[in-house]
Protein backbone atom coordinates (compact mmCIF):
# COMPACT_ATOMS: atom_id res chain seq x y z
CA UNK A 1 0.00 0.00 0.00
CA UNK A 2 1.71 3.42 -1.05
CA UNK A 3 0.81 6.49 0.97
CA UNK A 4 1.78 9.38 -1.01
CA UNK A 5 4.04 11.32 0.71
CA UNK A 6 3.10 15.12 -0.58
CA UNK A 7 4.45 16.39 -3.84
CA UNK A 8 6.99 19.57 -2.30
CA UNK A 9 10.11 20.16 -2.68
CA UNK A 10 10.96 17.18 -4.53
CA UNK A 11 8.89 18.38 -7.99
CA UNK A 12 11.79 20.53 -9.11
CA UNK A 13 15.33 18.97 -9.91
CA UNK A 14 16.83 20.98 -12.62
CA UNK A 15 19.68 17.85 -13.46
CA UNK A 16 17.56 15.49 -13.22
CA UNK A 17 17.00 12.73 -10.54
CA UNK A 18 20.05 10.25 -10.76
CA UNK A 19 23.24 12.32 -12.10
CA UNK A 20 26.16 10.08 -12.45
CA UNK A 21 29.83 11.50 -11.35
CA UNK A 22 31.06 9.90 -14.45
CA UNK A 23 34.76 8.26 -14.35
CA UNK A 24 37.58 9.33 -16.76
CA UNK A 25 38.21 6.66 -18.66
CA UNK A 26 42.22 6.13 -19.19
CA UNK A 27 43.81 4.59 -22.14
CA UNK A 28 47.26 1.84 -21.14
CA UNK A 29 49.56 4.45 -22.00
CA UNK A 30 47.27 6.90 -19.31
CA UNK A 31 45.87 9.24 -21.98
CA UNK A 32 42.26 9.93 -22.18
CA UNK A 33 40.07 7.33 -23.47
CA UNK A 34 37.72 9.81 -25.12
CA UNK A 35 36.07 7.14 -27.52
CA UNK A 36 35.45 4.63 -24.04
CA UNK A 37 33.93 7.47 -22.35
CA UNK A 38 31.31 8.17 -24.85
CA UNK A 39 30.10 4.71 -24.54
CA UNK A 40 29.80 4.94 -21.30
CA UNK A 41 28.05 8.09 -21.59
CA UNK A 42 26.09 6.15 -23.65
CA UNK A 43 25.50 3.28 -21.83
CA UNK A 44 24.75 5.33 -18.13
CA UNK A 45 21.88 7.53 -19.84
CA UNK A 46 20.90 4.43 -21.21
CA UNK A 47 20.61 2.98 -17.86
CA UNK A 48 18.84 5.13 -15.26
CA UNK A 49 21.36 8.22 -15.34
CA UNK A 50 19.31 11.72 -16.25
CA UNK A 51 22.53 13.38 -15.76
CA UNK A 52 26.17 12.97 -16.24
CA UNK A 53 28.91 14.98 -13.62
CA UNK A 54 31.99 15.19 -15.95
CA UNK A 55 35.07 16.17 -13.99
CA UNK A 56 33.52 15.90 -11.03
CA UNK A 57 35.72 14.53 -7.90
CA UNK A 58 35.21 10.94 -9.42
CA UNK A 59 35.89 12.01 -12.55
CA UNK A 60 39.38 12.87 -11.35
CA UNK A 61 39.29 16.34 -11.44
CA UNK A 62 43.02 17.31 -9.52
CA UNK A 63 44.84 15.47 -11.64
CA UNK A 64 43.00 16.81 -15.48
CA UNK A 65 44.37 19.47 -17.25
CA UNK A 66 41.55 21.80 -18.16
CA UNK A 67 41.97 21.13 -22.42
CA UNK A 68 41.54 17.38 -21.12
CA UNK A 69 38.70 18.35 -19.32
CA UNK A 70 37.43 20.86 -22.37
CA UNK A 71 37.85 17.36 -24.77
CA UNK A 72 36.41 15.00 -22.52
CA UNK A 73 33.25 16.91 -22.04
CA UNK A 74 33.15 17.99 -25.72
CA UNK A 75 33.31 14.01 -26.73
CA UNK A 76 30.35 12.65 -24.26
CA UNK A 77 28.25 15.94 -25.55
CA UNK A 78 28.89 14.56 -29.09
CA UNK A 79 27.57 11.12 -27.80
CA UNK A 80 24.66 11.77 -25.51
CA UNK A 81 23.68 15.70 -25.97
CA UNK A 82 20.42 16.04 -25.76
CA UNK A 83 19.24 13.10 -23.84
CA UNK A 84 20.78 13.91 -20.67
CA UNK A 85 22.25 16.67 -18.45
CA UNK A 86 25.66 17.32 -18.71
CA UNK A 87 27.31 19.37 -15.43
CA UNK A 88 30.69 20.38 -16.23
CA UNK A 89 33.16 20.30 -12.95
CA UNK A 90 34.38 23.88 -12.96
CA UNK A 91 35.49 24.10 -8.86
CA UNK A 92 39.09 25.16 -8.08
CA UNK A 93 40.44 27.10 -5.21
CA UNK A 94 41.82 29.82 -7.00
CA UNK A 95 38.57 32.01 -7.83
CA UNK A 96 40.24 33.20 -11.32
CA UNK A 97 40.89 29.61 -12.41
CA UNK A 98 37.38 28.86 -11.55
CA UNK A 99 35.82 31.64 -13.28
CA UNK A 100 37.45 31.07 -16.31
CA UNK A 101 36.41 27.27 -16.06
CA UNK A 102 33.13 28.06 -15.57
CA UNK A 103 33.27 30.44 -18.33
CA UNK A 104 34.45 27.48 -20.57
CA UNK A 105 31.87 25.33 -19.31
CA UNK A 106 29.10 27.80 -20.79
CA UNK A 107 30.87 28.53 -23.67
CA UNK A 108 30.29 24.52 -24.19
CA UNK A 109 27.16 24.63 -23.75
CA UNK A 110 27.05 22.44 -20.73
CA UNK A 111 23.37 22.32 -19.02
CA UNK A 112 25.29 23.37 -15.71
CA UNK A 113 28.54 23.31 -13.85
CA UNK A 114 29.87 21.48 -10.45
CA UNK A 115 31.21 24.19 -8.53
CA UNK A 116 33.55 22.87 -5.03
CA UNK A 117 34.02 24.53 -2.20
CA UNK A 118 38.00 26.11 -2.67
CA UNK A 119 39.97 23.37 -0.72
CA UNK A 120 43.20 23.65 1.28
CA UNK A 121 43.27 27.31 1.42
CA UNK A 122 40.30 27.25 3.49
CA UNK A 123 38.40 30.33 2.68
CA UNK A 124 36.20 31.50 5.90
CA UNK A 125 32.71 32.46 4.72
CA UNK A 126 32.92 36.03 3.69
CA UNK A 127 35.35 34.42 1.58
CA UNK A 128 33.68 31.39 0.15
CA UNK A 129 30.74 34.06 -0.53
CA UNK A 130 32.68 36.31 -2.54
CA UNK A 131 34.11 33.32 -4.38
CA UNK A 132 30.76 31.61 -5.50
CA UNK A 133 29.02 35.84 -6.18
CA UNK A 134 32.60 35.58 -8.88
CA UNK A 135 32.03 32.82 -10.38
CA UNK A 136 27.98 32.61 -10.83
CA UNK A 137 28.15 36.28 -12.05
CA UNK A 138 30.93 35.71 -14.64
CA UNK A 139 28.34 33.06 -16.07
CA UNK A 140 25.07 34.61 -15.13
CA UNK A 141 23.22 31.81 -17.84
CA UNK A 142 24.90 28.97 -16.62
CA UNK A 143 22.69 27.07 -13.86
CA UNK A 144 25.27 26.04 -10.85
CA UNK A 145 25.25 23.34 -7.96
CA UNK A 146 27.24 24.53 -5.28
CA UNK A 147 29.25 21.51 -4.03
CA UNK A 148 29.91 20.78 0.06
CA UNK A 149 32.75 18.27 0.73
CA UNK A 150 34.12 19.26 3.65
CA UNK A 151 35.86 15.91 4.18
CA UNK A 152 37.83 16.30 1.08
CA UNK A 153 38.10 19.98 0.92
CA UNK A 154 39.11 21.11 4.67
CA UNK A 155 35.88 23.70 4.62
CA UNK A 156 31.90 23.70 5.02
CA UNK A 157 29.78 25.85 3.27
CA UNK A 158 27.70 26.96 6.26
CA UNK A 159 23.68 27.13 5.23
CA UNK A 160 23.33 30.43 5.84
CA UNK A 161 25.82 31.48 3.39
CA UNK A 162 24.50 29.64 0.83
CA UNK A 163 21.05 31.20 1.17
CA UNK A 164 22.87 34.71 1.05
CA UNK A 165 23.63 33.19 -2.39
CA UNK A 166 20.41 32.81 -3.55
CA UNK A 167 19.76 36.17 -4.77
CA UNK A 168 21.95 34.72 -7.95
CA UNK A 169 19.03 33.69 -9.83
CA UNK A 170 22.00 30.75 -11.93
CA UNK A 171 22.51 29.30 -7.88
CA UNK A 172 19.69 26.82 -8.34
CA UNK A 173 21.30 23.33 -6.82
CA UNK A 174 23.41 21.93 -4.02
CA UNK A 175 25.42 19.01 -3.80
CA UNK A 176 25.07 17.97 0.09
CA UNK A 177 28.19 15.20 0.61
CA UNK A 178 29.35 16.01 4.00
CA UNK A 179 28.30 12.79 5.32
CA UNK A 180 24.93 13.82 6.94
CA UNK A 181 21.12 14.59 6.42
CA UNK A 182 21.79 17.29 8.92
CA UNK A 183 22.92 19.37 6.36
CA UNK A 184 19.75 18.87 4.05
CA UNK A 185 18.05 19.76 6.89
CA UNK A 186 19.89 22.93 8.06
CA UNK A 187 19.96 23.90 4.56
CA UNK A 188 16.15 23.32 3.91
CA UNK A 189 15.52 25.42 7.06
CA UNK A 190 17.32 28.98 5.91
CA UNK A 191 16.88 27.89 1.83
CA UNK A 192 13.65 26.66 1.67
CA UNK A 193 12.69 25.36 -2.02
CA UNK A 194 14.37 27.65 -3.54
CA UNK A 195 17.45 25.25 -3.77
CA UNK A 196 17.66 21.84 -5.17
CA UNK A 197 19.51 19.75 -3.08
CA UNK A 198 21.17 16.65 -4.14
CA UNK A 199 22.53 13.97 -2.46
CA UNK A 200 26.20 13.61 -2.79
CA UNK A 201 26.32 10.10 -0.76
CA UNK A 202 24.79 7.20 -2.41
CA UNK A 203 24.05 5.34 0.74
CA UNK A 204 22.11 8.35 2.42
CA UNK A 205 19.86 9.33 -1.15
CA UNK A 206 17.07 7.75 0.82
CA UNK A 207 17.29 9.45 3.88
CA UNK A 208 18.26 12.43 2.30
CA UNK A 209 15.33 12.09 0.06
CA UNK A 210 13.26 12.00 3.30
CA UNK A 211 14.33 15.40 4.63
CA UNK A 212 13.70 17.18 0.72
CA UNK A 213 16.39 16.15 -1.47
CA UNK A 214 15.49 16.06 -4.73
CA UNK A 215 17.85 13.47 -6.38
CA UNK A 216 21.59 12.38 -6.29
CA UNK A 217 24.62 12.75 -7.94
CA UNK A 218 25.77 8.94 -7.90
CA UNK A 219 29.07 6.41 -7.98
CA UNK A 220 26.82 3.47 -7.79
CA UNK A 221 24.81 4.19 -10.86
CA UNK A 222 28.01 3.12 -12.57
CA UNK A 223 26.96 -0.30 -11.99
CA UNK A 224 23.12 -0.20 -10.70
CA UNK A 225 21.48 2.62 -12.53
CA UNK A 226 18.33 0.69 -12.73
CA UNK A 227 18.33 0.24 -9.32
CA UNK A 228 18.88 3.95 -8.06
CA UNK A 229 16.59 4.95 -10.76
CA UNK A 230 13.90 2.86 -9.01
CA UNK A 231 14.71 3.77 -5.48
CA UNK A 232 14.33 7.62 -6.10
CA UNK A 233 11.08 6.78 -8.24
CA UNK A 234 9.57 4.67 -5.82
CA UNK A 235 10.44 7.61 -3.16
CA UNK A 236 8.57 10.17 -5.53
CA UNK A 237 5.67 8.06 -5.98
CA UNK A 238 5.13 7.53 -1.96
CA UNK A 239 6.14 4.01 -2.62
CA UNK A 240 8.17 3.93 0.82
CA UNK A 241 8.81 0.34 1.03
CA UNK A 242 9.98 -0.19 -2.04
CA UNK A 243 11.85 2.63 -1.94
CA UNK A 244 13.40 0.98 0.91
CA UNK A 245 13.62 -2.48 0.06
CA UNK A 246 16.11 -0.96 -2.98
CA UNK A 247 18.00 1.04 -0.90
CA UNK A 248 18.49 -2.31 1.45
CA UNK A 249 19.93 -4.25 -1.48
CA UNK A 250 21.80 -0.90 -3.07
CA UNK A 251 23.61 -0.44 0.82
CA UNK A 252 26.30 -3.33 0.27
CA UNK A 253 27.45 -1.89 -2.71
CA UNK A 254 26.98 1.39 -1.83
CA UNK A 255 29.55 0.68 0.91
CA UNK A 256 31.94 -1.30 -1.11
CA UNK A 257 32.29 1.96 -3.69
CA UNK A 258 33.36 3.88 -0.67
CA UNK A 259 35.51 1.52 1.42
CA UNK A 260 38.85 3.14 0.09
CA UNK A 261 39.24 6.62 -1.77
CA UNK A 262 36.25 7.35 -4.24
CA UNK A 263 37.22 6.55 -7.45
CA UNK A 264 39.40 3.52 -6.77
CA UNK A 265 36.79 1.28 -6.43
CA UNK A 266 33.88 2.50 -9.05
CA UNK A 267 37.12 1.89 -11.47
CA UNK A 268 37.61 -1.68 -10.48
CA UNK A 269 33.88 -2.32 -10.33
CA UNK A 270 33.91 -0.97 -13.64
CA UNK A 271 36.23 -3.21 -14.89
CA UNK A 272 34.67 -6.06 -12.79
CA UNK A 273 31.53 -5.12 -15.59
CA UNK A 274 33.43 -5.20 -18.37
CA UNK A 275 34.63 -1.85 -19.02
CA UNK A 276 37.93 -1.23 -19.44
CA UNK A 277 37.97 2.13 -17.69
CA UNK A 278 41.60 1.74 -16.79
CA UNK A 279 43.83 2.89 -13.48
CA UNK A 280 43.24 6.08 -11.86
CA UNK A 281 46.14 8.39 -12.13
CA UNK A 282 48.54 8.80 -9.35
CA UNK A 283 48.79 9.66 -6.50
CA UNK A 284 45.77 7.49 -6.65
CA UNK A 285 46.25 3.88 -7.21
CA UNK A 286 44.39 0.68 -8.53
CA UNK A 287 42.29 -1.44 -5.84
CA UNK A 288 43.83 -4.29 -4.00
CA UNK A 289 42.34 -7.77 -4.34
CA UNK A 290 40.63 -7.52 -0.97
CA UNK A 291 38.21 -4.36 -2.51
CA UNK A 292 38.48 -6.29 -5.88
CA UNK A 293 36.70 -9.22 -4.03
CA UNK A 294 34.18 -7.52 -1.99
CA UNK A 295 33.19 -5.81 -5.42
CA UNK A 296 32.81 -8.71 -7.06
CA UNK A 297 30.61 -10.01 -4.50
CA UNK A 298 28.25 -7.15 -3.75
CA UNK A 299 27.64 -6.82 -7.55
CA UNK A 300 26.98 -10.86 -7.64
CA UNK A 301 24.32 -10.04 -4.84
CA UNK A 302 22.80 -7.35 -7.32
CA UNK A 303 22.92 -9.36 -10.64
CA UNK A 304 19.54 -11.18 -11.23
CA UNK A 305 20.71 -14.94 -11.04
O1 LIG B 1 32.51 13.02 -8.30
C1 LIG B 1 31.72 13.58 -7.53
O2 LIG B 1 31.24 14.67 -7.74
C2 LIG B 1 31.40 12.87 -6.29
N1 LIG B 1 32.21 12.95 -5.31
C3 LIG B 1 32.00 12.42 -4.00
C4 LIG B 1 33.28 11.83 -3.53
O3 LIG B 1 34.01 11.29 -4.35
O4 LIG B 1 33.53 11.89 -2.32
C5 LIG B 1 30.92 11.38 -3.99
C6 LIG B 1 29.77 11.87 -4.82
O5 LIG B 1 28.72 11.08 -4.77
C7 LIG B 1 30.22 12.03 -6.23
Amino acid sequence: MSGVVGRPPWDHAPFGRVVTAMVTPFQADGRVDLALAARLADHLVSHGSDGLVLCGTTGESPTLSWQEQHDLFAAVQEAVGGRARLVAGSGSNCTAEAVEATQQAAALGADGALVVVPYYNKPPQDGLEAHFRAVAQAAPELPLMLYNIPGRTGTSLAPETTARLLDLPNVVAFKAASGSTDEVSALRLVCGDRLAIYSGDDALTLPMLAVGAVGVVSVASHVAGPQISRLVQAFLEGDLAAALAQHEQLLPLCRALFCTTNPVPVKAALELSGWPVGAPRLPLLSANDDVKRRLSETLAALRPT
